[in-house]
């Protein structure tokens, strides 16, 4: 069994309750066995980790990692002009290769700014699972479904086979879901076809919900409902695990609709805030015992899928929308990109905090830096001041994904000129 002792680092398990601590991490067989202040054992390797941070890998909730391809190329747009003008006809011309290549440059810079694992909506999904297999990382994965055409069918079909075909490929790091896109993309019968479907084979949904006022003016005007109460009345709630994408504009009856719901809600503030689309109602959903975890979305709108950019917007926003510093605090938002976000892809028994039993998915944090010293509060210090250029070493699934900040599961050189290309091409006159 493979063996990799990493020793004398400033451990943040966050577990609830757990103060950080000096000590060494054991994992054996992809597997934590041990945690310990000092941990006297042969390994097959050891990393001396003196002067970083161990702390679970973050898991980013809300991703199209291929859209990495069209990062920066259209930005500054209302959310459905930059979908309808730019994205949707630079994606019609992605085909399968260039969709792996996309999602390897995703897997690059996720991998490289300490995120582990993340739940992805897109097409060729053979292509982002071949990708994340190769890429070493973890995910939770969606084939996006439109049903504004009359190939409804054909999509549904390639849905199932990616959840067939992929779940459990990887040594068990691919998990799949079923992911109607949004209310105003699915229509109430193929919706609650696929709500049925899903509650039958108990697999679980992602779905994107109230991200702009323009959606919930268009649900208004079709159904004379909001986002959340149509969901609600096709019965997506009952008894479906659902991970929703934005909820950013859900009124207080719309946040009680949630209540006891499983799964729980993607808070993708970057993204929010760069569309300007609003606050999702954070504080409110937390409340009332809805389970709130971090997002990117795609690098398409957000440009970045830096999870440390997440962490800060998030707890910034609660802060200024309430008026009140003590909202939110790090340790709080620390706990929303990791367990949190895992209990959204439904793998918290498996990753998302530090403890004996759970898969080897942790990242080094390089405190060596100016902006990451003195150490007072190291939750502080990592939410306020850390960022994913300060991640020295990631690992999944007891597998060094990147060490020194050199990827090691992939030719970054090739990733890079495969995306260049690529992307040029999709571009092109748009
Ligand atoms: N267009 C696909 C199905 C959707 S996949 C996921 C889709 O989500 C889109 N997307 C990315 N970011 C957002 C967002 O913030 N809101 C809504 N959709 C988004 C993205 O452009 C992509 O087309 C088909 O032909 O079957
Ligand atoms: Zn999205």
């Amino acid at each position: 069994m493979n063996s990799l002792l990493i020793k004398g680092c400033s451990i943040l398990t966050m577990v609830q309750g757990d103060k950080p601590f000096v000590g060494d991490v054991l994992i054996e067989g992809g597997q934590i066995t041990r945690i310990a202040e000092s941990i006297e054992q042969q390994a097959d390797s050891v990393i001396d980790a003196k002067g970083m941070a161990a702390m679970p890998g973050l898991i980013n909730a809300h991703n199209h990692a291929s859209m990495s391809l069209l990062r920066a190329f259209s930005d500054d747009l209302k959310l459905m002009d930059w979908l309808d003008k730019k994205m949707l006809p630079a994606e019609a011309r992605m085909t399968k290769e260039d969709i792996y290549w996309g999602t390897m440059l995703g897997t690059a810079e996720m991998i490289s700014s300490g995120t582990t694992a993340f739940a992805d909506m897109y097409v060729h999904m053979d292509a982002v699972a071949q990708a994340v297999v190769d890429s070493g990382m973890r995910a939770a994965l969606t084939r996006g479904l439109v049903f504004l055409e009359d190939d409804g069918g054909r999509r549904m079909s390639e849905a199932l086979a990616l959840v067939e075909n992929w779940t459990g490929a990887g040594d068990g790091r691919i998990t799949t879901m079923l992911g109607p896109h949004a209310p105003y993309t699915c229509p109430p019968q193929p919706l609650s076809e696929v709500i049925e479907l899903a509650r039958n084979r108990r697999i679980p949904l992602h779905i994107h919900l109230a991200e702009t006022v323009e959606e919930v003016e268009k649900i208004r005007s079709r159904y004379g409902q909001s986002p959340t109460e149509y969901l609600h009345e096709l019965g997506l709630f009952a008894d479906n695990h659902v991970l929703l994408a934005h909820a950013v504009h859900l009124t207080r009856t719309d946040v009680s609709l949630l209540r006891g719901m499983r799964g729980g809600v993607s808070h993708n503030p970057v993204s929010n805030l760069k569309l300007g689309c609003g606050i999702a109602p954070v504080r409110e959903m937390i409340a009332q015992g809805i389970t709130v975890g971090l997002g990117t979305d795609g690098a398409g709108s957000a440009t970045t899928l830096d999870m440390f950019a997440e962490i800060k917007a998030a707890t910034w926003m609660q802060k200024l929308e309430s008026g009140d510093p003590t909202v939110l605090p790090a340790e709080q938002a620390l706990r929303m990109a990791t367990i949190e976000s895992a209990k959204l892809l439904g793998i918290d028994a498996q990753v998302g905090t530090l403890e004996v039993g759970k898969r080897a998915d942790l990242i080094l944090i390089d405190l060596d830096k100016p902006h990451l010293q003195p150490i007072h509060d190291l939750h502080s210090l990592i939410a306020y001041s850390a960022t994913g250029a300060d991640v020295d070493t990631t690992i999944v699934n007891g597998q060094v994904l990147m060490r020194n900040r050199e990827l090691l599961s992939m030719s970054w050189e090739e990733v890079k000129s495969e995306a260049a290309i690529r992307s040029a091409r999709l571009v092109e006159g748009l």
